[in-house]
């Protein structure tokens, strides 16, 4: 029989290393200065992605900090694995985690998630006679609800990228995705045609654990306050 840790008890849980969840990609380069004016220095490796590190030292010792997915940020957050994090507000909504409390607007990662479909079919779908569309997307919750708003039942087919390859092959009417610059979906003969929410990334903290250690956790909130406020 596979021998279980213990889940540690609660004193140890109080005294353990704060771990702060970073998403690897491009949010990562963005958080760089943001955290070195936070006082946040980690180990050198950890914005190598060629490294298969994922949980890394740094100069504070109460701190470590590890590198995932950004839509896996909130969940180890929400868990309470992590206990601080930096995700984009399109994940918070996606996931809409009671367990997630987000303090700051981090002012980095713009974009904006958004309904796109075909150039050449754009302005001619009638949204008030539809009652069922398909849209490839992957933020199927955020998709169902703002279509169920206007009564329209959303068909999702869930993708985890490539998107805008969608409508042109026939596997979707329409796709609900971030747009930044808009390239990409210029580059694939789409048009935004609606704004669902304007996207930064926050930081995050998990609700029990700010209870628990609020002058712990309330402290890096003041940092990443004290941070931006340095920036602006
Ligand atoms: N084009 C963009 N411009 C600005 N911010 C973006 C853009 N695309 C995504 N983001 C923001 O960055 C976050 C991470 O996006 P990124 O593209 O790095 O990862 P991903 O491709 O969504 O994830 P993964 O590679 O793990 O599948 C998003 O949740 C969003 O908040
Ligand atoms: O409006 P733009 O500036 O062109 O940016 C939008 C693109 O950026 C994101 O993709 P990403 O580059 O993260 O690739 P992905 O498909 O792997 O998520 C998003 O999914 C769009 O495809």
């Amino acid at each position: 029989m596979t021998a279980v840790t213990p889940i540690p008890p609660a004193a140890d849980v109080a005294s353990r290393t704060l771990v702060l969840a970073l998403p690897k990609g491009r949010i990562l380069a963005e958080c760089a200065p943001l955290l070195a004016r936070a006082g946040i220095v980690p180990e050198a490796d950890y914005a190598d992605e060629s490294s298969r590190r994922l949980r890394f030292h740094t100069e504070t010792p109460e701190l470590d900090v590890i590198r995932v997915r950004s839509f896996d940020v909130a969940t180890f957050v929400a868990f309470g694995a992590a206990e601080i994090g930096i995700c984009g507000a399109d994940v918070l909504m996606e996931f809409d985690y009671p367990d997630i409390y987000a303090p700051l607007d981090l002012g980095i990662g713009h974009c904006r998630i958004s309904v796109a479909e075909p150039a050449d079919a754009a302005g001619r779908t009638n949204f008030s006679r539809l009652s069922r569309v398909r849209v490839a997307s992957k933020y199927p919750s955020i998709t169902r609800k703002h279509f169920a708003m206007r009564g329209i039942q959303a068909e999702i087919v869930t993708l985890n990228g490539a998107m805008e390859l969608a409508p042109g092959l026939g596997l979707s009417r329409l796709i609900v995705d971030l747009v930044q610059t808009g390239s990409t979906l210029v580059a694939n003969g789409l048009v935004e045609t609606e704004v669902i929410a304007h996207v930064t990334s926050r930081l995050i903290v998990n609700r029990t654990a700010l209870k628990t250690r609020p002058e712990a956790i309330g402290a890096w909130i003041a940092r990443f306050r004290a941070a931006l406020e340095a920036a602006a």
